[in-house]
């Protein structure tokens, strides 16, 4: 077995591999199809050869920006077009591929990488943790008043501006920059280079399937937010994605939505776990939450760079005992935290916790409380108080969230 990176020249042999192993066949660019596999980067990628020569594995990583706590953009590989034929798996091509990546990022100086798992059970041994979680918001349009807020001088000032709604092809670069302001602000969120734009690889509203996008504009003209949409069958208006790093303008293009004609239900597709929409209906119960799931996956391959690189809210101290089995490695850390930075060295000092780095990973941007790993048995707490210490140090100002695909 061969593992070796790839050039322009393997670039068909790769999207013919990769979609082979996904049981697909070559993506063609009909309407509406996003063709992700044109924004991979053919240098970011490796095969894996037989001893005859024959491709059958894939993997590759796309150059990502990825915001931590406390607004700070770090370099994130985004790793995907992971796949084996169905004829190799089971005979390690898998596990091959993941060292030598993993190898070769931490080599060239990353400190971490993260993905969307196809399926849940297969990243945790090669050190990623589900970090950011996603669902779904189903909302009755009968029942879809929003409260009057009860709040006096906050949202009670609805947000001044006006919803125009474009098709996705007139919208030019808008959505491209609502977006990027978003992202810089969300944690959790990763860039969207502008070649997948350009490209318009990936899913709605970067691909070219038909889409209405109902653009949010401040008093001053300037565009503030967007929700990208369509209406498909039973009366279902489903919004891919609503982007804004404004509440207010959210609630504005929510209310432009739920009150869509000729529509009896509205689906919010990717919609941040405790996001506010929900308490906002005068009907608490118009909503149902479903699609509950883990996004984006955490892969920490330097800890003390990791944890110093994110911003804290909490001042406090730590010792961390993290293994990494399938890199081989082990470290006992002293976290420190004053006025918003770490500080991360080596100590001799009693643990405080001991985790497995797939665990660090899933607490790393605060969409995960280390307190419940500790109840579900993953996390030792060698002290009475560690899980609460822990859990006081690592929550975040705002919760993490991805609607990236990749
Ligand atoms: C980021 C992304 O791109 S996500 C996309 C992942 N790709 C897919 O889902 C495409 C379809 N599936 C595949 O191509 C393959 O089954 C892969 C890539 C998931 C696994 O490749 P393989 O070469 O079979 O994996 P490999 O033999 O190295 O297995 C390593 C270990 O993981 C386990 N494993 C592999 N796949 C799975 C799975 N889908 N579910 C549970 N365990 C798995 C193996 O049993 C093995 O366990 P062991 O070490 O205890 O024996």
């Amino acid at each position: 077995m061969e593992i070796r990176p790839t050039t322009d020249e393997d670039r068909d042999v790769f999207v013919d591999t990769a979609h082979a192993a996904f049981g697909l066949f070559p993506e063609t660019p009909v309407e509406g199809g996003g063709l992700w596999w044109s924004a991979l980067e053919m240098d970011r990628c490796v095969l894996a050869l037989t001893a005859d020569g024959r491709p059958v594995g894939t993997a590759a990583a796309h150059p990502f920006e990825l915001t931590l706590p406390g607004e700070t953009l770090v370099p994130a590989p985004g790793v995907t077009a992971v796949g084996v034929l169905p004829s190799h798996r089971r005979q390690g091509v898998l596990s091959a591929m993941m060292r030598h990546q993993l190898t070769e990022l931490r080599t060239r100086g990353e400190f971490l990488s993260v993905l969307l798992a196809s399926e849940a059970p297969i990243y945790g041994r090669f050190g990623y943790g589900p970090a950011t979680y996603t669902g779904r918001l189903t909302v009755q349009r009968h029942k879809a008043a929003l409260d009057v807020p009860r709040a006096h001088g906050t949202a009670d000032a609805p947000a001044t501006g006006s919803v125009e709604v474009l098709r996705r092809a007139e919208c030019g670069e808008i959505l491209e920059e609502v977006y990027d302001r978003y992202r810089r602000a969300q944690p959790g969120a990763l860039s969207r280079p502008h070649r997948w734009w350009a490209l318009r690889a990936g899913q709605p509203p970067i691909s070219p399937a038909p889409r209405y996008i109902a653009v949010h504009r401040d008093a001053d003209g300037v565009p503030d937010g967007y929700a990208s949409y369509s209406l498909g069958e039973k009366q279902t208006l489903t919004v891919d994605e609503t982007i804004t790093t404004d509440d207010a303008v959210f609630t504005a293009l929510a209310r432009f939505v739920l009150g869509h004609d000729l529509v009896s239900q509205v689906v919010f597709k990717h919609v941040p776990p405790q996001h506010p929409l929900r308490w906002q209906l005068t009907d608490f119960r118009a909503a149902e939450v479903g699609g509950d799931t883990d996004w984006l996956w955490v892969r920490l391959l330097d800890v003390p760079r990791a944890l110093t690189a994110r911003g804290w809210f909490t001042d406090g101290e730590l010792v961390l005992a993290v293994d990494d089995p399938f890199l081989d490695w082990h470290g006992r850390y002293l976290l420190t935290v004053r006025d918003g930075k770490a500080e991360c060295v080596p100590t001799g000092r009693e643990p405080d916790l001991s985790l497995d780095v797939r665990d660090l990973g899933s607490l790393y941007l605060g969409g995960t409380a280390p307190s419940t790993l500790v109840r579900a048995g993953h996390i030792r707490a060698h002290r009475p108080d560690a899980a609460t210490r822990a859990d006081a140090l690592f929550r975040t100002d705002r919760s993490p969230h991805c609607l990236h695909w990749f």
